[in-house]
């Protein structure tokens, strides 16, 4: 299995109807809803053993990092999440207490963003917990921030810092959940448990009108952008010096290594993104106000042909896409 043929493949499944602007290719669908708002829908499921181990997650950060990846994907759109339903696989040794602890863990983010759970299932399975979400969103009508459209002369853009939860997921794998920490490794593990979806973020961008391009950093940023340059069919150019890189992943694995984290490692939930040059300075203030540190990392340079370049000291080469992949 590849998951990205896979998906070409199942696309083919997905009718053409009026009522969808956005199907498969996105972070989330966009359908009609009424004259004034759009529907935003998207599901993402976590399987112990590849999402998460008993060694990496409390039993609340499996549920609230279950919600805070969908919530993610909502932001990616611009979109305001709404309700949500919740998709349970149990195998047998999972008792009851341990659920609902997960569950405590997705309450406490859903009471923060105000949303509502309103469904789910519940099924035993044979191999590993398995918890998927689906969340509903909405967004005024054909306002949604779109993966393609990035436009020759944007800059490219990135929330926060990158790195720290690849870095947080390290020192869990190798110190286990309860181990002693620093203040810096404490920083990095919180990232990866409990990662801050940019909700906020993502209705501000929406709210500025400027015509934006977005993106949830899930896999990693290599991932993301090409994603970004593909579905926009344009060759975008990163500068190595200005990504954001976590201070506390380059104190605890050196420069090197938390850039591999911050350009590889994903899970770190920001947004990545593209605006024309002189709409940037007026985002990044905006951003600002709200505490949100927003960089340029780069800029789209041609259509036609989709590249992603990494530059440095003068000197670019081509970035492999190699963020996480299942299969
Ligand atoms: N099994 C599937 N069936 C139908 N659509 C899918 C399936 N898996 C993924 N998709 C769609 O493919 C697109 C990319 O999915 P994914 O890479 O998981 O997005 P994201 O990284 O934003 O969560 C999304 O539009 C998603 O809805
Ligand atoms: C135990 C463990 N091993 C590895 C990882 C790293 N990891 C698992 S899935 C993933 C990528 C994100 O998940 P995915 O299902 O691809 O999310 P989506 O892109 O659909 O939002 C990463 C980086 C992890 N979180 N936990
Ligand atoms: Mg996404
Ligand atoms: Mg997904
Ligand atoms: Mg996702």
């Amino acid at each position: 299995m590849h998951e990205f043929d896979l998906i070409r493949q199942i696309d083919s499944f997905a009718a053409d109807h009026d009522d969808v602007k956005v199907g498969i290719g996105d972070d989330a669908a966009v359908t009609s809803s009424n004259a004034y708002k759009d529907m935003i829908s998207c599901v993402d499921t976590i399987c112990e053993g590849i999402h998460f181990k008993r060694s990496t997650l409390h039993l609340s950060d499996i549920g609230y990092k279950a919600l805070a990846v969908n919530l993610s994907d909502i932001a990616a759109m611009g979109g305001t999440p709404r309700y949500y339903l919740v998709s349970l696989g149990i195998p047998a040794e999972w008792d009851q207490e341990e659920i609902l602890e997960i569950y405590r863990g997705m309450n406490d983010l859903a009471k923060r963003y105000g949303v509502i759970l309103i469904g789910g299932d519940t099924v035993s399975a044979q191999n590993g917990l398995m918890i998927s979400v689906t969340v509903l969103g909405e967004i005024e009508t054909n306002r949604s921030l779109l993966r393609n459209s990035a436009r020759v002369g944007d800059i490219v853009f990135a929330s926060g810092t990158l790195g720290a939860s690849r870095g947080g997921l390290d020192l869990l794998l190798s110190q286990g959940l309860t181990a002693h920490r620093t203040e810096e490794e404490k920083a990095l593990v919180i990232v990866h448990q409990r990662p801050d979806p940019q909700v906020t973020l993502g209705e501000l961008l929406k709210e500025s009108g400027f015509r934006i391009a977005l993106n949830d950093i899930s896999d990693g940023l290599s991932s993301e952008i090409w994603e970004l340059a593909e579905a926009s069919n344009v060759c975008i150019c990163l500068e190595e010096e200005k990504i954001p890189i976590s201070a506390d992943a380059i104190k605890l694995f050196g420069k090197q290594s938390a850039y591999e984290y911050a350009l590889n490692g994903g899970e770190d939930f920001q947004l990545v993104g593209t605006v024309a040059k002189t709409h940037w300075p007026t985002i990044q203030s905006t951003a600002k106000e709200k505490g949100i540190r927003l960089s340029a990392i780069g800029s789209v340079e041609h259509e036609g042909d989709s590249q992603v370049f990494m530059q440095k000291n003068g000197e670019r080469t081509r970035i492999k896409r190699t963020g996480y992949r299942h299969g």
